[in-house]
This record gives structure tokens, C-alpha cells and sequence, in this order.
């Protein structure tokens, strides 16, 4: 038996770890979006899975290897040079702690707005005072996954037959629309691997609370999502493919006829991963609400009513772990 010395341990405490799991899950929907069945394959998988894997996106690979390079060379400074970007007030850069309430990760990142109007001071420091991290680069990647984001929502409008196909892209491509952009680094952990023959939690299981969330990583897994069963399995990485999430904004908005996805990420002990994820949500004002089209006569909506600015601010007072969603639907789940 391995044994573990304290001193070792402390240098992970309080951050979760868990058996590693070996078997990548082969069954996740890929959707073509050149494809003119793409509609309908969008809303299958949203409503089987929450989750879907997107090829032949058009967004530009340059794009995305050249962005990959900035976060690496980001995050590769001095960790006194990275923390004056910190902590994060939410946007900034933070490490091991994630959000306000004591969720904490094997990982460092860097959370900003996509709107540069309100770009928090943090942010402002990370592209002024560090040359090597270009705001084009974020720029142009952002702007490029945002189309392909709008373009998939107008799709699964289409799907859902719902007449007006820019319902939900609307409240994303509006200027005023509350949305993120992360880029996750989970460092490699090889001393507790050796130690304990466990993985790290880089990032504890959740769901994303806007309405669609846009996902890339390199080359290295360690993304799980949990089935209906309640199984988690790992999802195969492929670093020219993005990988889509509903979140709790669109399962309200279809009525819970989608769900949103609950995931989590295991830090590698030998390979470090790099992530970069889109969070699309709409203005802090709009009503979150199921679109009319899609309840059925006498039927009902399931949530009671609130609107982005409501649901973020409770959000903010939950833990990762939460249901969120549970607070606002009128026959609480268990
Ligand atoms: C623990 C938290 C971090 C988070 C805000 C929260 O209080 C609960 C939701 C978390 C989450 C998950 C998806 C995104 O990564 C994120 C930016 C978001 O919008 O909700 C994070 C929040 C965060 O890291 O600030
Ligand atoms: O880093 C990842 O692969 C996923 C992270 C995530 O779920 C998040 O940032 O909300
Ligand atoms: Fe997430």
C-alpha cells in the first residue's frame, strides 16, 4: 500500500479528488453544421443529452492555435506577474478558488467579458501591461465562435419549429447580452498521482447557468459529463472540434424539454489542458421564461418567473455543486 505523507497532501487540501476513470465515452452526438439535417440532429441532442460535439464549424484554426498559444504564454509567467491580474472580482485571473463561495480547483484561469465596454480594471491590466497576451487574439477567436454560437441557436430554433428563427440568437447577439469567456488551465498533477493513484477535481461538477455554452480544449481530456443515470463518463478530446452545452437558461426557455448538462473536469497527472469556453447569456433585463411556442395548450410553465439579472445574482450565492435551477421552478425537484 502507497502511503501518503501528510505534508503531501496538505499541498492539495481542500481540493477534491476521485478514482481515475479510463473509459472514454464514445456515444456523444456529433452534429455536422454543414450538414441540412444539422437542425434536427441539434434538437435530438439537446433533448437525449444536453451535449453535442460540432464539426466543420468554420471557425478559422488560426484562430483558435494562435489564442491557444497566448493563454499558454499567459500562463506560463511568473505567478506574481498573473495574480496582478487577480483576484477575480468575477473577471480577472483567479487560481484554485472558483467563484465567491468556497468551490475551489486543480486550476488557473482567466474570466473576462466579452462586452470590452465593461471590462473590469483587472482585465484591462492583462492586455495593457502584458504585451505577449493579445487582445486580438481573443478578439478574433470570440468574435468567430459567437457566429458559429448564434448560427447553432437559430438551427435549434429551426428544429423546434419555432417560426422566428432569431428568438434566442437575438438575445445573444445583442449588444447588451451578459456573456463570458473563460480560459481554464489545469496544470498536470503528477505528485498525487504518484502518492494516491487519484485524479484531481479541476473544475467540480456543475451546470452552466446562461443559455449555451461553447467549449474547445487541446489535445487532453479530462472533461466528464454526467449521463442520465447518474454516470459520469469522459469525453474524448479533439482539439478542432467545439463541444456544446445547454445551460439552465435554455432549459427554462424550452420548458425543460432540454436539459441543462451537469459537468465537471479531472485534472491530468501528466498532461496539462488548456480550455476555452464561450458563455453565451442574454441582457441582465430579459425575462427568463418559456418561449410561448413550445408550451402545449394546457400546459404550464414549470419555472416561476425571473429575469438573467435575478437568476445570476442567486447564482453568485450558490456553490458549484448547487441546483440552481431548483430555487426557481414552481414544483421544486429533489
Ligand atoms: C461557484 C461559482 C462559480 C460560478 C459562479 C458560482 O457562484 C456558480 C456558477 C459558476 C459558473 C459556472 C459556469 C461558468 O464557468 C461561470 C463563469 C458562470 O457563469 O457560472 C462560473 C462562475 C464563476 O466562476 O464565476
Ligand atoms: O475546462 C473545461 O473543460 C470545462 C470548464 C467549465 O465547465 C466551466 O468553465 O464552466
Ligand atoms: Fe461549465
Amino acid at each position: 500500500m502507497v502511503v501518503v505523507s501528510q505534508p503531501a497532501l496538505d499541498h492539495f487540501s481542500p481540493i477534491k479528488s476521485c478514482r481515475p476513470t479510463s473509459s472514454l465515452f464514445n456515444g456523444i452526438p456529433m452534429v455536422d453544421l454543414s450538414h441540412p439535417e444539422a437542425s434536427s440532429s441539434i434538437v435530438k441532442a439537446c433533448e437525449d443529452f444536453g451535449f453535442f460535439k460540432v464539426v466543420n464549424h468554420g471557425v478559422p484554426m488560426e484562430f483558435i492555435t494562435r489564442l491557444e498559444s497566448e493563454a499558454l504564454n499567459f500562463f506560463n509567467l511568473p505567478q506574481s506577474e498573473k495574480d496582478r491580474a487577480g483576484p477575480p472580482d468575477p473577471f480577472g485571473y483567479g487560481s484554485k478558488r472558483i467563484g465567491p463561495n468556497g468551490d475551489v480547483g486543480w486550476i488557473e484561469y482567466l474570466l473576462l467579458n466579452t462586452n470590452p465596454d465593461v471590462f473590469s480594471e483587472k482585465s484591462r491590466f492583462i492586455f495593457r501591461e502584458n504585451p505577449q497576451f493579445f487582445w486580438s487574439a481573443v478578439e478574433n477567436y470570440v468574435a468567430a465562435v459567437k457566429k458559429m454560437a448564434f448560427e447553432i441557436v437559430e438551427l435549434m430554433a429551426e428544429g423546434l419549429g419555432i417560426e422566428d428563427r432569431k428568438v434566442m440568437s437575438k438575445l445573444l447577439r445583442d449588444e447588451k447580452s451578459d456573456s463570458c469567456f473563460r480560459m481554464n488551465h489545469y496544470p498536470p498533477c503528477p505528485e498525487l498521482q504518484a502518492l494516491s493513484g487519484r485524479n484531481l477535481i479541476g473544475f467540480g461538477e456543475h451546470t452552466d447557468p446562461q443559455i449555451i455554452s461553447v467549449l474547445r480544449s487541446n489535445n487532453t481530456s479530462g472533461l466528464q459529463i454526467c449521463l442520465r443515470d447518474g454516470t459520469w463518463v469522459s469525453v474524448p478530446s479533439d482539439h478542432s472540434s467545439f463541444f456544446i452545452n445547454v445551460g439552465d437558461s435554455l432549459q427554462v426557455m424550452t420548458n425543460g424539454r432540454f436539459k441543462s448538462l451537469k459537468h465537471r473536469v479531472l485534472a491530468d497527472p501528466r498532461k496539462s489542458r488548456i480550455s476555452m469556453i464561450y458563455f453565451g447569456g442574454p441582457p441582465l433585463s430579459e425575462k427568463i421564461a418559456p418561449l410561448p411556442c413550445l408550451v402545449a395548450k394546457g400546459e404550464e410553465s414549470l419555472y416561476k418567473e425571473f429575469t438573467w439579472w435575478e437568476y445570476k445574482k442567486s447564482a453568485y450565492k450558490s456553490r458549484l455543486a448547487d441546483n440552481r435551477l431548483g430555487l426557481f421552478e414552481k414544483t421544486p425537484s429533489q
